[in-house]
């Protein structure tokens, strides 16, 4: 992969006696946002905690910005920004002293610090709260907070676990375009279980599931799992699934009831119409016709029982 800024070698972490992580592999490019999707105990935090370099793994490689972080975790850290579900914000510092705490101990020039603090406060737009104590912040601006105590330091890669968990509606679209912004000159992996969040920030997927790396890809990859369509059919007095089968443009057919049919299709909507012709003129008794898009959270369901690897 050109300019690749996280390398992760058959990387595995076991926990007493728990495999978490079972040899993952991937590469994330320099810039834009990538998604890290999985249900619950899928691995995420795991697989975060080591590319941050908070937790050691058992087995395996990763390399930041081509730093190996296992051999020199201090240099290859100061490329790394990491927000955390549970914000670390002390709630009787102002904006301004925080970033300036988190400024230092991401080991800023000092010479440097009031400069850094001064872009991140403008970057994630919090700059006019700067005296305000953390405590008086609204949500979605203790959030815009955490971003920027994860890029005062200017790392090439940020790390965001579930940045938009707790938000309203507005807060999420606010701080989505916030993120967006960011990784207009980095990478940022953002871990979410939530479908529309990766839609609406990501240009590429990565799934997890039991430890194991079932997806990678774009998102207009991820997003033809959708396909193939199906449609949903009802017909009182049906044939034999093969002469249903035998319909040009039905890919298959999944009988749901004696009467109910699930038929994957090509997608074209004469295929459909040709559907409907076949059971008037063959008096199949036609009930019910319904053409199905699955859901995103029907390829995720399918994607998390690993049907498609
Ligand atoms: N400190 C630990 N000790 C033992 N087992 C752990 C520990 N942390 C996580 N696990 C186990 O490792 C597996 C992966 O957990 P992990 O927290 O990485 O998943 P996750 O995808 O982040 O889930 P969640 O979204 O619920 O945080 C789970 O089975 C979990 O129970």
């Amino acid at each position: 992969m050109e300019n690749t800024i996280v390398k992760v070698e058959n990387l595995s972490h076991r926990y007493a006696s728990q495999w978490a992580v079972r040899d993952i592999n991937f590469e994330i490019s320099s810039q834009g946002v990538v998604g890290l999707l999985g249900s619950n105990g899928a691995g995420k935090s795991t697989t975060m905690n080591i590319i941050c370099g908070v937790l050691k793994q058992s087995k395996g490689e990763v390399y930041i910005n081509g730093i190996n972080l296992k051999d020199n975790p201090v240099e290859a850290k100061r490329n790394i920004g990491f927000m955390p579900q549970k914000l670390p914000l002390y709630q009787d510092f102002t904006v301004e002293e925080y970033l300036t705490y988190c400024a230092d101990l991401r080991m800023v020039e000092k010479k440097q610090v009031k400069k850094a603090v001064q872009e991140a406060l403008e970057r994630c737009g919090v700059a006019h709260f700067r005296d305000r104590l953390l405590r008086n912040l609204s949500g979605g601006y203790q959030q815009r907070v955490g971003i920027a105590q994860a890029i005062v330091h200017n790392p090439k890669f940020v790390v965001l676990d579930e940045p938009t968990n707790g938000l309203d509606p507005n807060q999420i679209v606010e701080v989505r375009n916030l993120i967006k912004q960011i990784a207009v000159d980095r990478a940022v992996l953002l871990s979410t279980h939530i479908l529309t969040e990766v839609q609406a920030a990501c240009r590429e997927i990565k799934m997890i599931e039991e430890g194991q790396m079932v997806f990678s890809g774009s998102i207009e990859m991820f997003n033809n799992y959708i396909e193939p369509n199906t449609i949903v059919v009802t017909l009182d007095s049906p044939p034999l699934n093969e002469v249903l089968q035998q319909i040009e443009g039905i890919r298959s057919v999944e009988q749901l009831t004696p009467y109910r049919f699930r038929l994957g299709y090509d997608g074209e909507k004469k295929t459909a119409q040709r559907l409907a012709n076949a059971s008037v003129s063959n008096e199949w008794g036609l009930m019910e016709l319904m053409i199905e898009k699955s859901s995103l959270d029907a390829v995720f369901a399918r994607l998390s029982k690993k049907q498609i690897k």
